[in-house]
């Protein structure tokens, strides 16, 4: 059982509150002037990883109190609960153990009396021999031809992992080109299907639970596309294969239960791209790097298990993100790679962070008094310096923001890097300092503006600054580098789940939406109007029908 603790009681709350009130006036600028020794105190060394957390609205009292609050919750032993397979996961009475995916030690993990390290090693040795035979062309598709294409077809966490993480390395990428279908929109699968041949696809049906009504339509609509080519029923064999937790569903689907990649319940469907859902990451960049994947965030699960809590950057993540969540009042949490490979890990923590935080009722089930999990949203950097910073920097809400950059590139052209990371590096210094009315003015005289455009136009040219960032500064994004900064960003959502009280792995939320439209479904089949809803849903589904084809 996770501890039952209301942190807004505890004497950290209490003291953070207080302490708010001080550090609310004061200026990161004037922070940093009082404190030489500010980025040796707020910066952490891990791997080719420096994460710098200087610029935020913290001194040390602020990080005292946080870890105090971290104590009080007791943080520490729902560390231990997740990695000794406690079913933690209590409203569906399931372990949370995406960290035996990647575990490289040797000591057992045991769920329900068992040890489960031997199944995920031979599920692994499994993907890599099904993957060297797809790379290498020796596994041949029914007319005797090697396989081109890989389509995964899944939704959610059984699409949004291996979408970022094969676009995240596509340096590392081998000949295969791989395809990701989700939405039920028919135009995913339509668009995809149409530049593929079906003698060299390959469809790997990605589910945890292959009840999911998107992925099986999709995969339905996929079977019926490769038999439409010629292929006989027996050929699906060397066409199909499945990442699942259910194989009777598996095999009802008729996919060979040998082409079937498990997983089990206690992996979490947006915490499952170190399991056989990966599966579409080893085919794109084969299974040695994709063991780089897992041995980077190996080291992350030590560094989070082991490290004191001061030094922990999950942890410290964490308590930044509720220092402004909850005494701030800021909502949302930019997330911004510097980084064009990383261009879909914002969307991806989109769900990490949100299906997991997004709980208004507390670990006893009461409805809590306070804020959770905040929005996530980002793009990568350049394009939102020209699209939304401009809300960052003047605007009237609080975004605190984390900005990822690689030090090296695996694209060296020309200055291209350079320029990237000099507006990395300003950014952060902006959002930091701003620029007050005096610089504004000095700046507007030295251009030779006249004193009334001046009285005119200073307001508008103030930065207020004092906005804050953390900076993740990598070596170079690697597998094992990426690896190890997705695993960051999962343990601090636990972390910050911990403190707020709530199931960060159920998602109960995502239900309703779903038997609703299991029962519209059949309305929509009919020519016959509709009066068994609500004025406004009656009226778009009785217009839907007379518009539609
Ligand atoms: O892998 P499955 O079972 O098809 O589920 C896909 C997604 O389904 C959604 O309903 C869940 O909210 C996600 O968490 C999940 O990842």
């Amino acid at each position: 059982m996770l501890p039952r603790i209301n942190f807004t009681e505890t004497a950290a709350y209490k003291y953070l509150s207080n302490h708010y009130i001080d550090i609310a006036p004061q200026h990161l600028r004037d922070l940093f002037a009082e404190d030489p020794k500010r980025f040796d105190k707020f910066s952490i060394a891990f791997g080719d990883i420096l994460f710098d957390y200087s610029k935020n609205r913290i001194n040390d009292t602020t990080k005292a109190l946080l870890l105090q609050l971290a104590r009080e919750c007791k943080l520490d032993e729902a560390i231990d609960a997740m990695f000794s397979g406690n079913a933690i996961n209590e409203t569906e009475n399931r372990a949370v153990l995406h960290t035996a995916l990647r575990n490289q030690g040797d000591t057992p993990i045991v769920v329900d009396g068992k040890d489960i390290m031997p199944e995920v090693r031979s599920v692994l040795a499994k993907m890599k021999t099904f993957s060297e035979r797809i790379i290498s062309g020796t596994w041949k598709g029914y007319t005797g031809k090697p396989i081109a294409d890989v389509v995964n077809i899944g939704i959610g966490g059984s699409d949004l992992g291996p979408v970022m993480v094969t676009e995240a390395l596509k340096p590392y990428k081998n000949h295969l080109n791989i395809h990701f279908v989700s939405n039920v929109d028919g135009t995913h699968i339509a668009e995809t299907l149409k530049r593929l041949n079906p003698e060299t696809t390959l469809f790997l049906i990605a589910s945890k639970t292959f009840t999911t009504q998107e992925t099986m339509a999709n995969a339905h609509t996929a079977r019926q596309w490769f038999l439409a080519g010629g292929a006989a029923e027996d050929d699906i064999a060397k066409h199909f294969a499945a990442l699942s937790t259910n194989s009777q569903a598996v095999a009802a689907f008729g996919i060979d239960t040998q082409n079937m990649f498990e997983f089990w319940d206690w992996v979490g469907g947006r915490y499952s791209l170190w399991s056989a859902i990966g599966l579409s990451i080893v085919l794109s960049i084969g299974f040695e790097h994709f063991e780089q994947l897992l041995g980077g965030a190996y080291a992350t699960d030590e560094h989070f298990r082991r490290t004191p809590l001061e030094e922990n950057i999950p942890v410290i993540m964490a308590l930044l993100g509720i220092w402004y969540n909850n005494f701030f009042d800021a909502e949302t949490q930019a997330i911004l790679p510097y980084d064009q490979y990383l261009h879909r890990f914002a969307a991806y923590f989109q769900q990490g962070d949100m299906e997991s935080n997004g709980k208004y009722v507390d670990r006893n089930g009461n409805a809590v008094a306070y804020q959770t999990g905040p929005i996530i949203w980002g793009e990568p950097g350049t394009n939102g310096q020209h699209a939304f910073y401009q809300l960052i920097h003047q605007g009237t809400k609080l975004i605190p923001c984390d900005f990822i950059a690689p030090a090296q590139t695996h694209n060296p052209i020309g200055e291209h890097h350079t320029l990237l990371l000099s507006n990395f590096f300003a950014q952060t210094e902006a959002l930091m300092n701003g620029k007050d009315e005096q610089a504004v003015v000095a700046e507007l005289k030295a251009s030779g503006t006249s004193d009334s455009a001046i009285e005119r136009l200073k307001a508008f040219k103030v930065f207020e600054g004092n906005r804050p960032s953390n900076s993740f500064l990598i070596k170079k994004i690697t597998p094992y580098t990426l690896g190890s900064l997705i695993a960051l960003y999962e343990h601090k959502i636990f972390v910050q789940g911990v403190i707020w009280n709530i199931f960060s792995f159920d998602q109960w939320g995502v239900e309703l939406g779903k038997q609703l439209a299991g029962k519209i479904l059949p309305e929509l089949r009919t020519a016959d109007a509709i009066a068994t809803h609500d004025a406004s849903t009656n009226g778009l589904i009785n217009q839907y029908k007379k518009w539609k084809a």
